[in-house]
């Protein structure tokens, strides 16, 4: 049987990494696996949970087939790596750090995606961002903006609220796996 995709999708800030990090054991002893990203984006703003490569690298890479999905946002490139379809193919169960942009195409592709959508009160998103201190103002008011283009556009999916603490988000999301 196909283990399925798990595609948690959320605003920029609203803590994707950070319960992923986090749930990072959990989901491990469940056997659901955690997708590693490649993404155009410098070395040391990527960290262990993505790899970082050129744009050069990169349409290199989508050109070859490397990736199961890919979509652009925020000025980069963000691929997930086709070795998730034969984890999928052998029953594991997947995770990704998807985009609200290209869901519609990755339910063509997973038609049974499990969608998650992870969200922070408005106020406290834009703290976050401003606090991760990653972008600059200008980058983190055009990630705010974007979000507007899908307010009431996103269905079937569950909600996951990550205006508070952290490990209490972590909790929700394995009780939605467990379900
Ligand atoms: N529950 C929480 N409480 C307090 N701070 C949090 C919480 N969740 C995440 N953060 C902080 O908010 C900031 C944004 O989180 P994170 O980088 O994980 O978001 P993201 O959704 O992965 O964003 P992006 O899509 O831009 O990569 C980080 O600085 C993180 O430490
Ligand atoms: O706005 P949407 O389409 O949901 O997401 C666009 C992309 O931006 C964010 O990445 P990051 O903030 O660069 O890590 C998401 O993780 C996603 O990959």
């Amino acid at each position: 049987m196909e283990g399925r995709l798990i595609y948690l999708i959320g605003p920029s800030g609203s803590g994707k990494d950070s319960v992923l990090d986090a749930a990072r054991e959990a989901l491990a002893k469940r056997g659901v696996r955690i997708a590693r990203r490649v993404i155009t984006r410098s070395a040391e703003a990527v960290g262990e949970s993505a790899e970082a490569v050129t744009h050069d690298e990169f349409d290199r890479l989508e050109r070859a087939g490397a990736f199961a999905m890919s979509w652009r946002a925020n000025e980069l490139a963000y691929g997930i790596p086709i070795q998730i379809d034969q984890w999928l193919a052998a029953g594991e169960d997947v995770l990704v750090n998807g985009s609200r942009g290209y869901l519609e195409r990755a339910r063509q592709r997973y038609p049974d995606l499990l969608v998650v959508l992870l969200s922070v009160r408005p106020e406290v998103l834009r703290q976050r961002l401003l606090k991760r201190n990653r972008e600059t103002p200008e980058q983190i008011e055009a990630r705010l903006a974007r979000n507007a283009r899908f307010e009431d556009s996103l269905d079937e999916l569950f909600l996951l609220d990550n205006s508070g603490d952290l490990q209490e988000t972590v909790d929700k999301l394995l009780r939605i796996i467990d379900r």
